[in-house]
């Protein structure tokens, strides 16, 4: 407390646009990751808006958010509160809200223990077979490859967390009510929805929160009927290596509470599916519009696999050029287009201008991701920008796809190898272009917390003979 009274007696806070007295800044309406990327033009790498009491810092530039995201990261771990979401949908169980604090510290201790590379590397045999089931899918009714690849994701997401072998559908009755609640808290959580984040006396009203309440309720049957499908196959002995069988089988090391276990399992449909999709997609567009890009990784899966058999994870040491093609489509279009929100537990002090305890703070991935000093040409899309000059990927240089500091996600080893393995079958079965007469909008996307593109269409040329293709992509190979 004392340091913050005094420091902020010294240094300002980071610049800004201009607000209304008393009522401070409005949020931008729409995009909002657009305007602010305009703003740190504007304003520079770090700046300030304030509503109310609250304060928010917005970091859009590569370097500061090096200096402040990740080296004060420790306190950066905190995410600002939310009554609506947080404390009632989710009854204080959903990971991704969860303050800083102990029960954070083990929840993502347990997701680390379960997600980290090592236990990542054994589902590479679910993700490579609905990598070539998404090949076919493609192959079959290439139209639709938008929902193809959310269908792969919900797939993958649903084997590796339960189990379940079969491929699952968006209309899988399951998947619809998961996606209910999803699409529920997608809209509790936009700034506004829910006044008693302002003015938190209004919890006390009757009847103010009892929708949020009941839809608790429902959430919760449903994670909960889910890891029981994983109990009862351990019980019968038929459980296959899993998220939710390693959450189950460890619940007394990582001090799970019981009530804890069926969020932990179902965040990850709400994490790891729609992002893994919207990233799959925006690799297809990168290399639909980006032909000369595309050709390049093509030449190297001719070099190190050839034409009669799939890649597969154990060629990635020797394809740099699909790696970079996937780093590259992740700056370009970074799926998550603004940034979680994180609060500072304790004053920053950053190039003399404070970032008081309390502060809600930003990475802005779309202004990061175009920060022309580390990235130049932003606008450009140039897989070559990560490579070296020995050829190899870049260790040098890094995108905050995943966020940030003690934040960052835990599910980026499963993530990347789920875009890697993608990139490799989908390039190496196809050549993909534009459709003349439907040009692609690269920037038509939707306005919400992880992008999707705007419909759009590819045209497909086979590199490898259909059977082949068939014949490789069957299951069961
Ligand atoms: C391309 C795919 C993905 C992207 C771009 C992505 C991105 C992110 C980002 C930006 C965050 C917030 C980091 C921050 O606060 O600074 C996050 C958090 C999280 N992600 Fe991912 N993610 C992806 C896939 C996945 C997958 C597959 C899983 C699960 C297997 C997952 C699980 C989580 C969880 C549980 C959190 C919350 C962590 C916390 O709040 O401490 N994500 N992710």
């Amino acid at each position: 407390k004392q340091r913050y009274w005094q420091a902020a007696g010294r240094l300002p806070l980071p610049p800004g646009p201009p607000g209304r007295w008393l009522l401070g800044n409005a949020m931008p309406k729409s995009y909002a990751p657009f305007q602010f990327a305009k703003w740190t033009e504007q304003y520079g790498p770090v700046f300030s808006l304030k509503q109310g009491h609250r304060i928010f810092v917005i970091i859009g530039r590569h370097q500061a958010a090096v200096d402040i995201m990740e080296k004060e990261g420790a306190n950066l771990a905190d995410r600002p509160r939310s009554i609506a979401v947080q404390d009632t949908l989710s009854d204080g169980l959903r990971m991704v809200l969860e303050g800083s604090g102990e029960r954070l510290r083990r929840l993502r201790r347990v997701l680390h223990a379960g997600l980290q590379p090592k236990v990542a590397e054994t589902y590479e045999p679910i993700q490579t077979r609905h990598s070539k089931n998404l090949v076919l899918d493609i192959l079959n009714d290439p139209k639709n490859h938008q929902g193809h690849a959310m269908r792969y994701s919900a797939s993958v997401v649903m084997s590796f967390t339960y189990g379940k072998t079969t491929p699952t559908s968006y209309t899988d009755p399951e998947i619809v009510a998961v996606n209910r609640s999803l699409a529920r808290f997608g809209r509790a959580i936009q700034p506004g929805a829910y006044l008693v984040d302002t003015y938190p006396i209004l919890r006390f009203v009757p009847g103010y929160l009892s929708q949020l309440k009941a839809w608790h309720q429902e959430e919760l049957a449903l994670f909960n009927g889910q890891l029981d499908g994983v109990r009862r196959q351990m019980r019968e002995g038929t459980a296959r290596p899993s998220f939710g069988r390693f959450i189950l089988e460890h619940q007394k090391q990582y001090q799970l509470e019981d009530k804890e276990l069926g969020y932990i399992a179902g965040g990850m449909f709400a994490a790891g599916s729609d992002t893994t999709a919207s990233a799959i997609t925006f690799m297809i567009m990168a290399a639909t519009i980006h032909r000369d890009a595309q050709a390049r990784v093509q030449e190297e899966l001719d070099d190190v696999v050839g034409r009669t058999r799939l890649p597969t994870f154990a060629d990635q040491e020797m394809l740099p050029q699909v790696t970079a093609f996937m780093l590259e489509s992740l700056r370009w279009r970074p799926v998550s287009f603004g940034g979680f929100a994180h609060r500072a537990t304790k004053d920053i002090i950053w190039n003399n201008y404070l970032i008081p305890a309390g502060a809600t703070v930003i990475g802005n991935h779309w202004a990061i991701a175009n920060d022309p000093e580390v990235f130049p040409e932003p606008h450009k899309f140039n897989p070559q920008r990560w490579i070296d000059d020995a050829g190899r990927v870049r260790g040098d240089l890094k995108f905050f796809t995943f966020g940030f500091g003690r934040r960052v996600c835990p599910g980026q080893h499963v993530a990347n190898r789920s875009i890697f393995i993608n990139t490799a079958l989908i390039l190496w079965a196809f050549r993909l272009s534009e459709n003349p007469a439907a040009k692609i909008d690269t920037l038509a996307i939707s306005d919400t917390a992880t992008i999707h593109a705007a419909p759009f269409e590819i045209c497909l040329t086979k590199r490898i003979d259909e059977n082949l293709i068939r014949e490789l992509c069957a299951p069961g190979e």
